[in-house]
């Protein structure tokens, strides 16, 4: 039988940079592909093809074994093809129902609006029960978290062709761990009635869960196809390459983060040190205050859009005069990037007075420093002068990290960091962080995935604005947190210790 997709020989070069390099992969009636690899391994750019984004400038693509020789995102939608993009697409400026007709041009005429609307409830309320989005609300006012699941939604309505395949590129990004099971459990009843996914992740959990094929790429080029069921999470790892043995032996154990959260330090440790700020929590918060101690690491947990980002931006605000701060911004492409600046005029950014002499930007200290942060955290670019979108999306979440670690600053918020950063590099920045709490810098850190609270020294968890629950490192569990998302404020659930669950979020970043 013919595959429904098939993509052979696919090339395609950047100026120098050779994104894919002859790349095949078939993608069969009813398989969901885990498309899995380092960052700027190049899964983004061979989607984009299959999208009709990018026309490739070598290679065949056919659907249904039909050779199609002018391809086109027009020409991809009627053959049943949709994408959600790393980046989201959609207008800020739009409501959700409008947003829709942007995603499905055929949705027009007469009473556009209401089938539009009718059309969007019914496919969120499909796969996020309880979403609490308005198809009326306009886009720029909902969270990231909202706007990924609109994005979703829109991809998977049906207005006049069916849907036969489904890219999504890293689509729980900004989902907080419950969103997540609900989109892989509504892919996994998709794939029942013969829809085709293509799913691209850094957590490997849930390329596990969802995926029945996975494909691995590293520098450009596909180097592993195979049933998920015949691989393991060491030989993806390794697969992906760049991985020591040291790092595919804790992603075996699921424990990548045992090393440094052996350095973590408890709560007993941390009570010892001086207290940077606390924040009190509005009237009727269980827990009354947020404590933040010099040279510790605080997570912030709970669903997404429970008030985490608002408390650091509020702290931001109130305390930038007193403290040396930096923030990561949770969505890069609206808060963190200056897309047509250079890679090192963003990163040199948060330290731009540091390079100062006599009122000018010391050239030289800059390219100092963004050569060695492009060493070190392996941004992949072959010159540092390219602009930023030159970069793939987690390379540009790398750089957003290294602007706030290279800066003089003693505290460091961090929205969600790690999206879209791959595993290797994700192992380095929790060192870092370790590292560099263990000099005396503070870091607030709000995470999706679970696991990555054992990095923390203090965690709290987040529900309608309020704190439920506050937990020292060895309090962690994945029950609890859990149940604190719920709102419950104190825990009960057997703790099974730390993330022993692994489900699509916690322990995925293994
Ligand atoms: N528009 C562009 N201009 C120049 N280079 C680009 C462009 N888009 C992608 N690249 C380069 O192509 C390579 C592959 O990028 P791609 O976005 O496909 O990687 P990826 O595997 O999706 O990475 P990530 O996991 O970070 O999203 C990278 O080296 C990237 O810098």
């Amino acid at each position: 039988m013919n595959a429904l997709c098939s993509l052979q020989q696919i090339s395609k070069s950047f100026g120098p940079v050779k994104a894919l390099q002859n790349v095949s992969l078939n993608i069969g009636h009813g398989q969901c592909w885990g498309l899995v690899g380092h960052n700027g391994a190049g899964k983004s750019t061979l989607m984009n093809v299959l999208a009709g984004v990018f026309s490739s400038d070598s290679g065949q693509l056919a659907i249904e074994g039909q050779a199609l020789s002018s391809y086109s995102g027009q020409v991809a939608y009627q053959q049943g093809i949709r994408c959600v993009f790393q980046e989201l697409s959609l207008c800020l400026n739009l409501s959700v129902a409008e947003n829709l007709c942007v995603f499905h041009p055929a949705l027009k005429g007469w009473g556009w609006r209401n089938r539009a609307r009718a059309l969007i409830r019914a496919q969120l309320d499909e796969i996020f029960t309880g979403h609490g989005i308005s198809p009326d609300q306009n886009v720029g006012e909902l969270t990231l978290t909202q706007r990924q699941m609109v994005e979703i939604a829109c991809a998977f309505t049906v207005v006049d062709k069916p849907v036969r395949l489904l890219i999504l590129d890293e689509p729980t990004s900004s989902l907080d761990a419950q969103t997540a099971k609900q989109l892989t459990a509504y892919i996994g009843k998709r794939l029942q009635g013969g829809l085709s996914v293509v799913f691209i992740s850094h957590m490997l959990g849930e390329i596990f869960d969802c995926c029945n094929q996975i494909a691995v790429m590293r520098d450009g080029q596909m180097v592993l196809q195979q049933a998920a069921a015949e691989l393991n999470r060491e030989a993806l790892v390794q697969a992906m390459g760049h991985a020591d043995h040291e790092k595919v032996q804790s992603a075996a154990e699921q424990q990548s983060r045992a090393e440094s959260a052996a350095e973590v330090r408890d709560a007993d440790d941390i009570s010892a040190h001086p207290i940077l700020l606390e924040l009190s929590m509005p009237q009727g918060s269980p827990v009354k205050s947020m404590r933040v101690s010099t040279g510790c690491v605080v997570g912030l947990s709970g669903l997404a859009g429970q008030g985490q980002t608002e408390v650091l931006v509020n702290l931001f605000a109130q305390y930038q005069q007193r403290l040396r701060i930096a923030f990561v911004a949770g969505d890069r492409a609206r808060d963190g990037n200056f897309p047509l600046w250079s890679i090192a005029e963003n990163l040199s950014l948060r330290s731009l007075s540091a390079l100062a002499r006599m009122g000018l930007i010391d050239r030289a200290g800059e390219k100092r420093l963004t050569a060695e942060w492009h060493e070190r955290i392996a941004i992949r670019t072959p010159d540092m002068n390219n602009n930023m979108l030159s970069l793939s999306g987690g390379n540009q979440q790398k750089v957003l990290f290294a602007r706030a670690l290279s800066s003089d600053a003693d505290l460091i918020l961090m929205d969600d960091p790690m999206r879209g950063v791959d595993f290797n590099t994700k192992v380095d920045m929790y060192r870092l962080i370790r590292a560099e709490a263990a000099k005396g810098r503070s870091f607030i850190w709000y995470t999706t995935e679970n696991d990555e609270l054992s990095y923390c020294d203090r965690t709290y968890v987040f529900y309608q604005n309020r704190i439920t629950l506050q937990l020292a490192r060895h309090e962690l569990s994945e029950e609890k947190i859990i149940a604190a998302s719920f709102g419950a404020t104190s825990a009960r659930a057997e703790s099974k210790g730390p993330f022993a669950t692994g489900g699509n979020k916690a322990g995925a970043t293994a």
